[in-house]
């Protein structure tokens, strides 16, 4: 697993070619995602099934899908993600909280919340305070949970200043992750993005990549440039290309 503790020595070249050097490691840096909202409960159980028998770094799922994946990770050690205010995010901030403590207690791990998008384009000091709030509210519960907070901030439809503005107050809320995209929206991960957002992460939080992730070489340009998460709904397909080159080892520790 990579751990928050371990982005204290972070580099991003060492971390991809750990990432990219076996196919345990690299499953290890996947979210295994189904957010489609046709999802069915047998699909929901085979991304589990697919997430336990990888290891991948969680299987993440919409909020009523949660105790389903609970149950059905229960003993494997992989832990189940869900998405907040998800996708436009732009959800009462009351209703996020809700989400978030109702989804804790059925015991998700991984909470991704979607940045109040509107709200930050609105561009006043008190709008800026308000996302910032926002965030807040669901980092405050998921930590006292022992969970962690990846925020989505949707940067397609984010200037550079925005996504440069979003990037701070999500950090000053207290975020482990800042994340490129939902999957839903105009665009997914880019590379520029990811190298802006660990541009403010630093050695402070993750950087997750998602959205339209589909191959081994866009996984490895996202690590690259300074992701040290990917979600995807191609995981599976993009462990089995590196499995075709690079053969399986024992599984990770510590990166
Ligand atoms: O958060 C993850 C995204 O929804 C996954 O998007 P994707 O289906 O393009 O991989």
């Amino acid at each position: 697993m990579n751990t928050l503790t371990d982005l204290k020595t972070y580099d991003a070249a060492t971390f991809a070619a750990t990432a990219l050097s076996s196919a345990a490691h690299l499953a290890a840096t996947l979210d295994h995602t189904l957010l489609k909202p046709e999802a069915t409960r047998n699909q929901v159980l085979q991304l589990c099934a697919e997430a336990a028998e990888h290891r991948f770094a969680c299987a993440m799922v919409n909020p009523f899908w949660v105790s389903t994946a609970v149950a059905a990770l229960a003993g494997t050690g992989v832990s189940v993600g869900v998405v907040i205010g998800f996708p436009l995010g732009a959800s009462l901030s009351a209703s996020k909280r809700d989400e978030t403590v109702r989804v804790l207690k059925q015991g998700a791990h991984d909470v991704d919340v979607v940045l109040n998008v509107g709200l930050l384009k609105s561009g006043t000091a008190e709008d800026f305070e308000h996302v910032q709030q926002d965030i807040r509210g669901v980092v405050e519960l998921a930590h006292g949970s022992g969970a962690i907070v990846k925020v989505i901030l949707e940067t397609c439809l984010l200037s550079f200043e925005e996504k440069h503005r979003a990037s701070e107050l999500c950090l000053a809320a207290g975020a482990d992750f800042l994340k490129t995209s939902t999957g839903f929206s105009t665009g997914g991960a880019t590379v520029d993005d990811i190298a802006l957002l660990r541009t403010h992460a630093g050695t402070r939080a993750g950087v997750k990549a998602s959205g339209g992730i589909r191959s081994l070489a866009d996984a490895k340009a996202m690590l690259e440039a300074g992701a040290n998460r990917i979600g995807a709904s191609a995981s599976v397909r993009i462990l089995s290309e590196l499995a075709g080159i690079v053969p399986t080892s024992s599984a990770p520790s510590g990166y």
